[in-house]
């Protein structure tokens, strides 16, 4: 039995686990906050953390990303990705208009997680402009919030099991403002993770390069291109350290089990780059967890 830490029932992390486990062997401890969720593996509670960490509207989840890479030593173990599809959830009968339909205008405050409100930025635009804005730890929290204060005028953004697991309504159903909002978890923990197999195997790496050394980044992006070693992202981030550093966050199309991979990895060392291997994984698209 593998016991899995992740945000709280209802929110988007939650549907998404539920996808890549299902419901066999597993045990969930859900956290308010995404802190909790990385310290509860971290601390040998838990076998792993589902975290998610780049979304088709927002990008990178810098501040998961910035957890991975500097306050816990865990491994990447496995990827995956699930469409969020986000809703406005509040009381049908708080909101309604004198003929039917949502009068915004009732409404006084919205509330979410942050990177769900940033996927609505424009519906919020166009029809709350006036409403408050306030962040919480997941959809599901907000969710939760809306429930336990009734008639203040507050509605939350979250997702439809969340509304029906608090009994309340989907007043806009789908509000992200482009389709195909897809989100990208990760799965974090000491353990490789072996249940599920793919074909796409990633390798991700932090590379921080030496300083004045001009056309380090090239030498490092020829190192895998002349072998065509596909990469599928690169993302820089400061170190945190001194303002200008930087890291390079690579996801590396694949596995360090190879010869190739490896040797790249050393010419790029050879010129004086430090290489932080943060995880060699399979990657599942959400047609195969189907
Ligand atoms: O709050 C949730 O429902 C989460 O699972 C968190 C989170 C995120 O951190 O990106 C996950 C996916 C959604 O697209 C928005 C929020």
């Amino acid at each position: 039995m593998k016991r899995i830490a992740l945000l709280p029932a209802g929110s988007v992390s939650d549907e998404a686990a539920k996808q890549f486990f299902g419901d066999k062997e597993v045990e969930w401890e859900h956290h308010r906050l995404i802190a909790d969720v990385f310290q509860a593996t971290e601390r040998g509670e838990c076998h792993y953390s589902v975290i998610p960490i780049e979304n088709t509207i927002e990008g990178s989840v810098s501040l998961h990303m910035d957890w991975i890479v500097h306050e816990v030593d865990l491994p990447m173990q496995a990827e995956w990705v699930y469409p969020s599809v986000q809703n406005l959830i509040g009381r049908s009968s708080e909101m309604e208009g004198r003929e039917g339909g949502i009068d915004y205008s009732r409404i006084s405050k919205v509330i979410s997680h942050p990177v769900a409100m940033a996927q609505c930025h424009q519906f919020l635009r166009t029809y709350m402009p006036h409403a408050e804005k306030e962040h919480t730890g997941s959809t599901a929290e907000a969710v939760r919030y809306v429930k336990e204060h009734p008639g203040e005028g507050i509605v939350a953004i979250g997702t439809g099991r969340a509304a029906a697991n608090n009994g309340l309504d989907v007043l806009s159903k789908g509000i992200t403002d482009h389709d195909n909002n897809y989100t990208r978890f990760m799965l974090v923990g000491p353990e490789p993770y072996t249940v599920r197999q793919s074909d796409r195997t990633k390798t991700s790496i932090l590379i921080t390069l030496p300083e004045d050394y001009p056309g380090a980044l090239h030498q490092v992006l020829s190192a895998f291109a002349w072998r065509r070693i596909n990469l599928s992202r690169i993302e820089s981030r400061p170190t945190k350290k001194k303002l200008g550093n930087y890291y390079f966050y690579i996801e590396i199309e694949m596995s360090l089990d190879t010869v190739l991979l490896p040797a790249a990895l050393q010419e790029i060392e050879a010129i004086g780059c430090q290489i932080r291997i943060l995880g060699c994984y399979p990657s599942f698209s959400y047609q195969q967890l189907l």
